[in-house]
């Protein structure tokens, strides 16, 4: 596995993949501190691509000043070994100033599928999510791209930026890795306490047991309301809970087409997303 650290690094290794009769690649973008759901991704992307390239970067603008960016986690070692393991043949490292270099002045805004929930709650965030990613893309030029249905906002804010400027790139969403639980696997569950980590799988079986009851007829928000109290119940702080459309994330009020139930609910300082399809 390469590694590259420097633009001028990152164009020597995109050349010799392509030397060496690999011309197609496939990038998944991280922020580092590996489980096996970024592992997932990099399987997705191995059967998708002919290369497979990853990036860390914990990216300071999709943090507000209060979020938690000094203290997520970072372990570079043990993320190349993982990655390395898992048949990715580059990774690429930038720091801050190759992201963002003096003078920079660029920002990206996806507006649409952004405005609402984890726009809403996280102002800037995906502002600086479109930004970076736009920013890899042209760095590393992949062919394909990978992200995880965990952060399903995200993916629709992806591909509504990729089609809207025309980017180049596959965009695959692959399916959350989920602990035996059901609890989906996130950087973020490290912080959890040992009673928090105990309530955590509760988000995922609130969110089956909504979607069965309005697959069952139940009305969406009645049946939405009984699911926050059992999260209160179980020492959630609910952000939101709502049935959106999967593409659009307008709000619905009865389910349509194709239909996802997010959440966002925070145990302690910790916050937690999931969704599912309905
Ligand atoms: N459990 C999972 N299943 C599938 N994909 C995942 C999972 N967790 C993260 N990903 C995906 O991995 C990519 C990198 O995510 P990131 O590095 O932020 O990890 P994370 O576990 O989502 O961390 P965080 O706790 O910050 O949300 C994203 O596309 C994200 O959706
Ligand atoms: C896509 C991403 C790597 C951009 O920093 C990040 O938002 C993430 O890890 O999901
Ligand atoms: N996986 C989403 C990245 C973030 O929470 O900033």
């Amino acid at each position: 596995m390469q590694i590259a650290r420097t633009l001028v690094q990152l164009r020597a290794a995109r050349a010799a993949l392509a030397a060496d009769g690999r011309p197609g690649l496939a990038l998944v973008p991280t922020m580092g501190a590996l489980h096996e759901g970024h592992l997932s991704l990099i399987r997705a992307a191995r059967a998708h691509g002919d290369a497979v390239a990853a990036s860390i970067f914990v990216n300071p603008t999709q943090f507000a000043p209060h979020e938690d960016f000094a203290r997520y986690p970072r372990d570079e070692a043990a993320d190349c070994a993982m990655l390395a393991a898992a048949g990715c043949d580059l990774v690429w490292l930038p720091d801050v100033a190759t992201m963002y270099p003096p003078g920079d002045a660029t920002m990206i805004e996806v507006a649409g599928p952004a405005l609402l929930w984890e726009g809403a709650a996280r102002p800037g965030h995906f502002r600086g999510v479109a930004t970076v990613v736009a920013k890899l893309f042209g760095q590393v030029r992949p062919d394909a791209a990978c992200f995880g249905e965990k952060d399903w906002q995200q993916v629709q804010v992806i591909r509504r930026m990729v089609e809207d400027l025309g980017l180049p790139v596959d965009i695959i969403a692959a399916p959350t890795w989920r602990e035996p639980s059901g609890l989906a696997m996130s950087s973020r569950n490290r912080y959890l306490g040992a009673r928090e980590r105990a309530a955590a799988p509760t988000l995922f079986a609130v969110l089956t047991g909504v979607r069965d009851a309005i697959c069952a007829g139940a009305p969406v928000g009645q049946s939405i309301a009984a699911a926050e109290a059992s999260l209160v119940a179980a020492g959630f702080t609910v952000d939101y809970l709502a049935l959106v459309d999967a593409v659009t994330l307008a709000p619905l009020h009865e389910p349509a087409g194709a239909a996802r139930l997010i959440a966002a609910a925070r145990l302690g300082a910790t916050r937690l997303l999931d969704n599912i399809a309905v």
